[in-house]
């Protein structure tokens, strides 16, 4: 099964409207540099709105530790990811588990990323270039991926109804990442594009 994590949610109903699609996880976008920033008081009324087994992704780019701990004291989330030039080492340190964004907008040149994360939980492939913001809409090169990852993959960058399907039956990934592909402005989602992004995901399963 292709677990499904919407990203940038920024209001309760959008959250719990996910939750109830069938999404397996939320993300709370906390730095600065994104259109999608979350205030740790909106972030708990979402965590505390949702169903069990929802997971919850604290996001985060190059942003203080201090930050890191205060979201994992106020929000608790279930796991931290990591969108800029953290280490392996310095994501390690808040003792909850991480994805860590490996941008693929660069072509083959990231390629060698790939394996500078040995701790994390997850590889989220994202299809902007190195340095920049996610949440860009932009996918990038699928043929570029190795046909194994030490992690499970996490698909991201530019998806969206119409290509999902085809990129879990091509790359069958351990789960798909969206923003931008189910939002009507940076952080609002659309009802109909993310209820058609989760129904595309479960249909390539069910038949
Ligand atoms: O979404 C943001 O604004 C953002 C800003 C800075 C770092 C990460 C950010 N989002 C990370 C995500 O996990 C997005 O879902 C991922 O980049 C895919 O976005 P999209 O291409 O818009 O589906």
């Amino acid at each position: 099964m292709t677990r499904i994590k919407c990203c940038g949610m920024t209001r309760v109903e959008d959250a719990l409207l996910a939750a109830r699609l069938g999404a397996d996880a939320i993300g709370l976008v906390f730095t600065a540099r994104s259109k999608r920033q979350v205030t740790l008081a909106r972030a708990r009324e979402i965590v505390a709105a949702l169903p069990p087994f929802v997971a919850t992704v604290a996001l985060f780019m190059d942003d203080d530790a201090r930050l890191v701990r205060q979201v994992i004291e106020e929000v608790r989330p279930t796991l931290l990811q990591f969108h800029g030039s953290e280490t392996d080492e310095w994501c390690m340190q808040f003792d909850l588990p991480f994805l860590k964004a490996i941008a693929m907008g660069d072509g083959a040149a990231a390629l060698p990323r790939l394996r500078d994360y040995p701790h994390a939980a997850g590889l989220l492939l994202d299809g902007h270039g190195f340095g920049e913001a996610g949440g860009s809409g932009k996918a990038f090169d699928w043929s570029l991926l190795p046909g194994e990852l030490m992690q499970p993959m996490i698909l991201a960058g530019g998806l969206h109804a119409g290509n999902v399907a085809d990129a879990v039956r091509l790359l069958r990934p351990w789960a798909v990442d969206v923003a931008s592909g189910v939002e009507s402005s940076p952080g609002v989602k659309d009802p109909d594009k993310l209820a058609a992004f989760i129904h595309a995901v479960r249909a390539v399963e069910a038949g």
